[in-house]
């Protein structure tokens, strides 16, 4: 068995097309979605994906609202930053790029964010309505990452229902939405959760359907380890160099091996990655539909 490649470049690129004719039809209501980035300090990867996120928006017709703040702001100015933002009526959804400097209160920088205008769907009060399934569809942002792994799946027909999904790593961003997604009624599947005190890891990989590596161990998830025909999702990303070259490259959590012995597989990168930036462009484009009462 070779795996089918669930190809997050290509599925991005529908939901993009998909977005440009709603973000047309908001138009003609008088609305402009716009994105809001802030982002402190100059981390070359930070500013790299930040730019990406921009880029995205040019392509759908999103405004783009950039905040570049030095890694010397204090806490008090940066929380001034957001609550100018969330008085903007030209942006409609933003995000804090992450990590903030160590002198920064994280915590408290989120808890500032309208949420509204959430677009990470990562406001503990949107956080909140996901665990209390508030509204299905949902009326709130949903945290990228999972949002893009479920509708990657969900666009290639693969059945979820009753299936046995192991998601590897406890992060916020990934693993600990995940299974607030997949265990809906409307997905139904049944989520087992692994980390760092897991016992047998090796017992539950080998009766995995699905498994969403999410811990960030370069090619911790084997051909051997899975079980014949499942479906993976590498979603953890290193950077480590390569011995070839002495550079460093990004190596996902899955040996791209495993491929000979899964019915599906999304690489890293080129998998979720992508599928993250569209889902937040899907945030800012509902949350400007929602405000202008469309939704
Ligand atoms: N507030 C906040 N929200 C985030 O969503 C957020 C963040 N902070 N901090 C950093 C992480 C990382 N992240 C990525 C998104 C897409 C790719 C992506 O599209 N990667 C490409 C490869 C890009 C490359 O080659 O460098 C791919 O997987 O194909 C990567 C990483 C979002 N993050």
């Amino acid at each position: 068995m070779t795996a089918g490649i669930l190809d997050g470049k290509a599925t991005a690129a529908s939901i993009k097309a998909e977005l440009r004719e709603r973000v047309a039809a908001l138009g003609a209501a008088g609305v402009v979605p716009g994105l809001g980035t802030v982002l402190v300090g100059d981390d070359p990867a930070s500013h790299s994906y930040v730019s990406g996120k921009h880029r995205d928006c040019e392509e759908v017709g999103i405004t783009s609202i950039r905040r570049d703040l030095p890694a010397s702001i204090s806490q008090e100015e940066l929380e001034q930053e957001i609550e100018a933002l969330n008085e903007d009526p030209a942006c409609t959804g933003y995000i804090v790029q992450l990590p903030l400097p160590d002198h920064i209160d994280t915590h408290r920088i989120l808890e500032k964010i309208d949420p509204a205008k959430d677009a990470d769907g990562l406001h503990p009060t949107n956080l909140g309505r996901l665990v209390l399934n508030v509204g299905e569809p949902m009326t709130s942002p949903l945290p990228c990452t999972p949002h893009g792994i479920v509708e990657l799946l969900l666009r290639h027909d693969i059945d979820l229902k009753g299936k046995h999904v192991l998601v590897i790593g406890r992060g916020v961003t990934v693993g600990r939405p995940i299974g607030l997604l997949l265990t809906r009624k409307s997905i139904n599947s049944t989520v087992t959760l692994a980390h760092t005190g897991t016992r047998d890891l090796e017992a539950l990989l080998a009766t995995a359907d699905v498994v969403v590596a999410a811990a960030g161990q370069p090619h911790m998830v084997t051909a051997g380890q899975i079980k014949e025909g499942a479906v993976l999702l590498d979603v953890g990303v290193s950077r480590v160099e390569d011995p070839a070259t002495g550079r460093k490259r990004l190596t996902g959590d899955i040996d791209p091996a495993a491929a000979e012995r899964a019915s599906w597989l999304s690489p890293n990168p080129g998998g979720v990655g992508p599928m993250t930036r569209a889902m937040l462009l899907v945030n800012v484009v509902e949350a400007a539909e929602r405000a202008a009462g469309i939704r």
